[in-house]
């Protein structure tokens, strides 16, 4: 079988990022919108551009001081009333999308635009609706990603958001120069991580194929990487084609752990974030009781397991970057394992009923 085109994006990918650092965009659009003022972001967007707005958040909120609210775009336009109350000129509404054509993301800046707030987006894709219908534009600069389940677009994505927050923050003066140049020094480190973490997930899989005959699967995270579980869990569930769980560390005991037993397959997520503690007891747990259980390390000081891959530790991005890069490789490879492309067809005619695109 064809590898898919999806290795190719996710090769491109610290190419893609370093031109992505080096451009001046995010600059120039300081230049020309005054965030001075900005106390709240409302994110609106689907699918992987919805689950970076999750992990991106805590960015601003700590190095900006700005309160994230994040909506997919049908909660936006049909369920939201209180936006009516939010001061304009304190609130920026981000629109992002990756083709630019989602309807739900057309509509709701439509609304935005009526409501009177200023809206941002971001796209991929360049001459598309959503790029045009912004008063503010920022592209991915992660370059053509013809496929369903998008990899180098995501982690271009996630990265000009976490640039945006820390040069909003520098702007704000929340951030002073010694704090900014290590987000912008980790953020390097991270991009020149990224060819060890596709052979470490590459590696790892050699031996874990039969992960590609799973029926099911969970994927537990928390703190900046709760949205790279969600995250992980579309990525797989798209390529895979089956059901995933999706649980935040805190909430597993809550209930879901009710329905784990010797034939789950299980994806944590390990960081040295809020939770860590409870994480190592989970993972320890999960490791007498689960079928498969696959730990995704980014701490200091790394478990060696067969079940584990490890990812370098960043401790300022929580490694966000190179998780997601991990967790794009098994979704792409698992598929393959199968003789299945994880670009495959499926169910094309409820987007076109539903009018997904436009
Ligand atoms: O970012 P867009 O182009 O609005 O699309 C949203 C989501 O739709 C999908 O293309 C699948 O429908 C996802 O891969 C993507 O994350």
């Amino acid at each position: 079988m064809k590898k898919s085109i999806m290795w190719e994006h996710i090769y491109e990918e610290a190419d893609r990022l370093k031109e992505l650092l080096a451009s001046r965009q995010v600059a120039d659009l300081l230049n020309a919108y005054d965030s001075r003022k900005l106390t709240r972001i409302i994110f609106v967007s689907s699918g992987s551009s919805l689950n970076i707005t999750t992990i991106a958040k805590r960015f601003y909120e700590e190095l900006a001081h700005i309160e994230v609210n994040t909506y997919t775009p049908f909660d936006f336009a049909g369920n939201a009333t209180i936006l009516t109350q939010y001061d304009r000129e304190m609130t920026l509404i981000a629109a992002i999308s990756q083709t630019g054509t989602s309807s739900g993301t057309i509509d709701a800046i439509h609304h935005a635009k009526k409501l009177g707030f200023n809206v941002l987006t971001l796209t991929e894709t360049r001459n598309t609706p959503v790029e045009q219908l912004g008063d503010y534009y920022l592209n991915f600069l992660s370059g053509s990603e013809p496929c369903n389940a998008k990899t180098k677009g995501v982690c271009n994505s996630l990265t000009l958001l976490m640039l945006l927050a820390i040069e909003i923050g520098k702007v704000k003066g929340v951030l002073g120069d010694e704090r900014y140049q290590a987000y912008i020094d980790e953020i390097a480190a991270s991009i020149e991580d990224i060819p060890a973490t596709i052979e470490a997930a590459k590696q790892w899989l050699e031996n874990h194929q039969d992960w590609g005959k799973v029926q099911h699967f969970y994927v537990l995270g928390n703190g900046t990487n709760y949205g790279t579980a969600e995250e992980a869990t579309l990525k797989m569930m798209e390529t895979m084609c089956i059901p995933a769980t999706v649980c935040e560390l805190g909430e597993f005991s809550h209930g879901v752990h009710r329905t784990i037993g010797p034939n789950s397959n299980i994806i944590t997520i390990v960081t040295e974030e809020y939770g860590h503690e409870i994480m190592k007891k989970t993972n320890g747990f999960l490791a007498e009781t689960v079928g498969r259980l696959l730990v995704i390390d980014a701490t200091s000081e790394p478990f060696t397991d067969d079940n584990v891959i490890h990812v370098a530790h960043r401790p300022l991005t929580a490694s966000c970057l190179n998780l997601n890069v991990a967790l794009q490789v098994l979704a792409t490879a698992l598929p393959e394992y199968n003789g299945i492309d994880p670009n495959q067809p499926m169910h094309e005619e409820l987007t076109r009923l539903v009018g997904t695109r436009i």
